[in-house]
């Protein structure tokens, strides 16, 4: 394995990002970010394999990179069935579910195809960690209210763990001995109850659940949504599109990019300051329903994502949870690195891949 090198990939909605490691050593890092335009080209999240992989591949050929030089590829994981957390072996199940949508579709259902395409190619075997779907519920916290249907746990699990650990590191804290909120703000928005290593509930950044974000709805008023639902004939697709995709920032404003939304909303634009005050004031409303769960025993609340880069989001919200306890802020994601040491922990032989 000495000298050889592990690619990993990170597709979000709004962005790929990946990396190439060799011997403990980040070689490279980028992001390949997409525009609303680019990715709307795409009638589906499955037709944008072809082009999100071909960077990739330039990416690897960037690097002289050829079959014999990688020792394995890994990717996050998509919305699958429930599991618990762990690295696991990308196979053929996981690869169908993936690609069908069963389990419902986002980019990060790319993840695993397409480290499966790459690995073939490659001669090697492609891996997943902890990935969307990772299940730690209480019972409690899969009711929904009515009988039939249940909440289920999709959040950014790895970024979520992997950055709770390193800030209760920083404080001298072990993360199963602590109790912390972590709200990922990026293109979806969840914000995990931490109970001593277990993620008890969350605000699911998927389902229709808690902010709005840069393209989803979060919840809404269940009535007027049905109306609309029933009035424009919608289908189950274009409900799904609605509600991840063409919902929040890009409904209000026809924009996903926070960045540019808040260039807006800091030179006068009062109606991008209206809906980028909304969903800050709205991420905390999700911090105090956890702060619930975790009875008010919470050690800290961690910003995390690509939004939290934003100091005016940073102090907004703060201004509203500060009371709760005290918040770190930790910009971007540690996803590729995560990805990375858990693919690691598998090759090393310190853990067993699990199988889907
Ligand atoms: N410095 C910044 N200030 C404000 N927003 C930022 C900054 N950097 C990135 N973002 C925003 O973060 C969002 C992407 O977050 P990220 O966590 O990378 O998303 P995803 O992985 O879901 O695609 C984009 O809307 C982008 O505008
Ligand atoms: C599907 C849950 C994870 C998520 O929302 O990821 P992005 O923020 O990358 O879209």
């Amino acid at each position: 394995m000495d000298g050889k090198y592990i690619l990993v990939i990170n597709p979000g909605s709004t962005s790929s990002k990946v990396a190439l490691y060799c011997s403990d050593n980040c070689v490279d890092e980028s992001i390949f970010r997409y525009t609303v335009d680019e990715i709307g080209k795409y009638d589906t999240v499955m037709d944008q394999i072809e082009m999100r992989e071909e960077r990739l591949r330039t990416f690897l050929e960037s690097h002289n990179i050829y079959p014999g030089d990688l020792a394995a590829v890994v990717a996050r994981g998509g919305l699958m069935k429930s599991i618990v957390g762990g690295t696991y072996i990308v196979n053929e199940e996981m690869v169908n579910d993936l690609r069908s949508g069963t389990y419902g579709m986002h980019a990060s259902n790319l993840g695993a195809i397409i480290a499966n395409d790459i690995a073939r190619d490659y001669g090697v075997k492609a891996y997943t960690v902890d990935p969307v779907v990772v299940d730690e519920f209480e019972d409690l916290a899969r009711i929904s209210g009515f009988k039939g249907i249940e909440r289920r746990s999709v959040f950014h699990a790895l970024n979520q763990k992997a950055v709770a650990r390193k800030v209760l590191a920083e404080e001298g804290m072990d993360y199963f001995d602590a109790n912390v909120i972590v709200t990922h703000i990026g293109g979806g928005i969840s914000i995990g109850a931490h109970q001593s290593g277990r993620v008890i509930d969350c605000v699911n950044a998927f389902d229709g659940e808690g902010p709005y974000s840069p393209e989803r709805t979060g919840q809404l008023p269940l009535i007027n949504f049905a109306k609309l639902i029933i009035e424009e004939q919608l289908n189950i697709s274009q409900v799904k599109s609605i509600l991840a995709g063409e919902g929040g920032m890009k409904s209000y404003l026809g924009e996903i990019d926070i960045q540019t939304i808040e260039q807006k909303a800091l030179n006068g634009d009062d109606e991008a300051k209206l809906y980028f005050d909304g969903m800050c004031y709205q991420i905390a409303k999700g911090i105090a329903e956890m702060a619930a769960v975790l009875k008010g025993d919470v050690d800290y609340i961690i910003l995390t994502g690509g939004v939290s880069y934003s100091q005016y989001v940073v102090d907004n919200i703060k201004s509203h949870v500060e009371w709760i306890s005290e918040v770190k802020v930790m910009p971007g994601e540690e996803e590729l690195l995560a990805l990375y040491e858990g693919v690691m922990r598998v090759l090393k032989g310190e853990e067993v891949a699990l199988t889907y």
